[in-house]
């Protein structure tokens, strides 16, 4: 009987209504390039059994090309934000998070979205990336593994953010099993074929494990290595905040290469080293990425671990 226990794999709700966004930042062009392409035509993204919905978030954004109009839309899904009345008057994406949390949420009830994509690119070197919201998301962390098995030998590593102090109200966070996708080096504004096609890839591979989850396979018990976000790094200021060194060329676009205590990590106008201080090995990414300038982060750290995905099935 035990051993039986052991081998139930948790029932879960099929993933009947499935969202992918795109232009959630403007400038970021492989996200907004291909869900207009699946807007025009969504046979590529459709599969049997789920409703997929190709969305441009940030249209205000994707037209001038820029990140966000008046404030970062994916900082923007708070309680208070989604909660505030004000029309008009309030920031034009605050509005835009509104009208997304009452067509694909509300963010946190039973009618939101099973499945939300939120496609972004970057300017650091991640590669691809996946980004995951919760480490007890059963169903999220087996479809990474699913991912992961089916790009190999490319691959694709996880980020987890479900940091207490930098965590943040994503786009995304309104539908139960939140999905975020980063792809990168790709500049803002710039489209690369290579970094297009690997994000086109990956969602094909997230599309076909929904689809095999809703016919019933069952997904027995795994691992998954996640890279889970420890504290963001500023770049060093002067007493006015203005920045007086640079991502050290022995760190710029080595995301995800372990950095020691010691190693450099920032390099001053006047050629002097800057070294990392923290305690014990860190996985440093998004280094150098342009949209965190202004938030003040030169880099994020993170910190290895392995996840045990229960086996799961649809109920
Ligand atoms: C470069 C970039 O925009 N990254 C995303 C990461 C995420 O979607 O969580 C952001 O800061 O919103
Ligand atoms: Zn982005």
């Amino acid at each position: 009987v035990s051993v039986d226990l052991m081998c139930l794999a948790a029932r879960l709700d099929e993933a009947r209504r499935v969202a992918i966004f795109g232009g959630t930042h403007g400038n970021e062009m492989s996200g907004v390039m291909l869900v207009n392409l699946w807007v025009q035509n969504n046979t590529e993204v459709q599969r049997k059994g789920v409703e997929v919905q190709p969305f441009i978030t940030n249209p205000k954004a994707v037209e001038k090309c820029t990140r966000y109009v008046d404030t970062d839309l994916n900082r923007a899904f708070t309680p208070e934000n989604l909660s505030t009345l004000g029309g008009g008057d309030l920031p034009y994406e605050v509005r835009r998070a509104q009208e997304i949390n009452r067509m694909f949420g509300p963010k946190g009830s039973p009618e939101a979205y099973d499945v939300i994509f939120d496609l972004h690119n970057t300017t650091s070197n991640m590669g691809c990336t996946l980004l995951l919201e919760s480490s007890k998301d059963h169903f999220n962390l087996q479809m990474m593994n699913y991912i992961q098995k089916s790009i190999f030998p490319a691959s694709c590593l996880v980020l987890l953010n479900e940091h207490p102090l930098l965590k943040y109200s994503t786009s995304r966070s309104v539908a139960k099993h939140p999905v975020g996708l980063e792809v990168g080096p790709q500049p803002q504004g710039v489209l690369r074929s290579n970094i297009f096609e690997s994000m086109r890839d990956i969602l094909k591979h997230a599309l076909d494990f929904i689809e095999l989850f809703n016919a019933g396979m069952e997904f027995p018990p795994c691992t998954v290595e996640v890279f889970r976000l420890s504290e963001r790094i500023d770049y060093p200021r002067d007493d006015n905040g203005n920045i007086i060194a640079m991502v050290h060329p022995n760190l710029q676009d080595c995301d995800w290469e372990p950095l020691n205590p010691g190693d450099p990590m920032f390099q001053t106008f006047d050629g002097k080293t800057i070294h990392y201080q923290g305690s014990g090995t860190v996985y440093p990414t998004f280094i150098n990425e342009a949209a965190y300038y202004e938030k003040q982060q030169a880099f994020a750290t993170t910190r290895r671990e392995s996840l045990v995905a229960s086996a799961i099935r649809k109920a």
